[in-house]
C-alpha cells in the first residue's frame, strides 16, 4: 500500500500522504474564488440599482410623489419569484431579498424628501 492504508474500525481506505488534503484545499480554494467574483459582481450590481434608485428618488421628491409604491413592488416580487423558480433559488429567499433592499431604497427617498 502505497497512499492509502486501511481504517481499523471501517476497513475503508484513508489517505495517509496528505493527497486528498490537498485536492480538497485545491478544490475549495476554487470555489472560493468564484464566490469571491460573485459576490463583486453582486456589489457592483446593487451600487447600480442604487444609484438608479437615488435618481428616482430625487425625481419622486421634485414631483411630491410618495416614497413608497406598493403596486410596483408587487409586481417586482411577483416577477422576481417567478425568476427565481425558473432558476432553482428559494422563492421566498428572492423576496425576502428584495423586500430588505427595497425598504433601505425607501429610507434614501424619505432622506431626499425631507432635505
Ligand atoms: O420604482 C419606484 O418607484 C422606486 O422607488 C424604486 C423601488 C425599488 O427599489 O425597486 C423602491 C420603492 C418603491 O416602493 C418601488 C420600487
Amino acid at each position: 500500500m502505497t497512499n492509502s492504508d486501511s481504517d481499523t474500525a471501517t476497513g475503508t481506505a484513508v489517505d495517509t500522504t496528505g493527497d486528498a488534503e490537498d485536492t480538497v484545499r485545491a478544490e475549495l480554494g476554487r470555489l472560493r474564488d468564484s464566490i469571491d467574483n460573485i459576490d463583486a459582481a453582486v456589489i457592483h450590481m446593487l451600487a447600480e440599482r442604487f444609484k438608479c434608485t437615488q435618481q428616482v428618488g430625487h425625481l419622486k421628491a421634485a414631483h411630491k410623489l410618495p416614497p413608497a409604491d406598493p403596486a410596483r413592488e408587487a409586481r417586482q416580487i411577483a416577477r422576481l419569484r417567478e425568476l427565481a423558480e425558473n432558476a432553482k433559488l428559494d422563492p421566498a429567499f428572492a423576496e425576502k431579498f428584495l423586500n430588505f433592499i427595497i425598504a433601505e431604497v425607501i429610507r434614501h427617498h424619505e432622506t431626499i424628501a425631507r432635505s
